[in-house]
């Protein structure tokens, strides 16, 4: 049997990926073991989990470091990594908006600036509405931005959205809703393929049984 390696992401969405894999009876107890260290490897059942950032989980599949993967739509959306994108895993929801001050929502700006995590989605989004627009790359607490004068909007993520009532802005426009995605080496899903759809079959099982409760 060919080992099958696995990359998470750490942060947010590491609890709902570890349950995922104990539900489906893929990594029993292993994956308690995951605190500092980075790859737990469970002998018995040929599986090597690794914990990554969010960000990197699709270099480490497109490379073939991990033949599977979990990350948001939007870490996809935003890289378009050579992988496949096998299953959605219905955690981790939220969406991907155009947000700012109420004003902004009103005015029509030439050459907007928009700060975000997101650059190539931000692009992309504009470009398609014909807007000119400047684009701010940072790497977090992006709703900062309109309130101290580097951007007049942002696109980010929103769930809750107390970060934006909290900072006195709102969505001005949706551009998609994301949630965790199963990626899959291309090579991998051929070379061991037996395995690996194993995997996504029980994988499947457990997001449908949650989806009934
Ligand atoms: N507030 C949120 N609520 C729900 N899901 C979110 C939220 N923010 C982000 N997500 C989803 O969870 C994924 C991981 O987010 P997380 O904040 O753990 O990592 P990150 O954005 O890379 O930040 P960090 O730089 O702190 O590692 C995102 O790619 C997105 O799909
Ligand atoms: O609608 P809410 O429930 O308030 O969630 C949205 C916030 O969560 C994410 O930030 P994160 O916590 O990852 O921090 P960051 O600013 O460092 O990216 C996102 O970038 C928003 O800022």
């Amino acid at each position: 049997m060919e080992n099958i390696s696995i990359a998470l992401p750490k942060g947010r969405m590491a609890d709902s990926a570890i349950t995922l894999f104990e539900k489906a009876g893929i990594a029993e107890n292993i994956l308690k073991d995951i605190s500092r260290k980075l790859v737990v490897n469970d002998h018995k059942n040929l599986m090597k989990f690794m914990l990554v950032k969010p960000m990197d989980v699709p270099t480490y599949v497109e490379h073939g470091a991990a033949d599977l993967g979990i990350c948001g739509k939007d870490i996809l959306l935003e890289q378009k990594k050579d992988c496949y994108e096998v299953l959605d895993l219905k955690f981790g929801f939220c969406k991907m908006v155009v947000a700012g001050p109420k004003e902004a929502k009103d005015s029509f700006l030439t050459n907007k600036r928009v700060a975000t995590k997101f650059p190539n989605i931000a692009e992309e989004f504009f470009r398609q509405k014909g807007e000119n627009v400047e684009i701010i790359k940072l790497n977090g607490s992006v709703e900062l931005a309109p309130i101290v004068g580097l951007s007049e909007v942002i696109v980010d993520i929103v769930e809750t959205g107390n970060t934006l009532r909290e900072n006195g802005l709102i969505v001005i426009e949706e551009i998609f809703p994301s949630s965790a995605r199963l990626i899959v080496n291309k090579a991998s899903l051929k070379t061991k393929s037996q395995r690996i759809k194993e995997i996504i079959i029980k994988l499947k099982e457990v997001v449908e049984t949650f989806k009934e409760v």
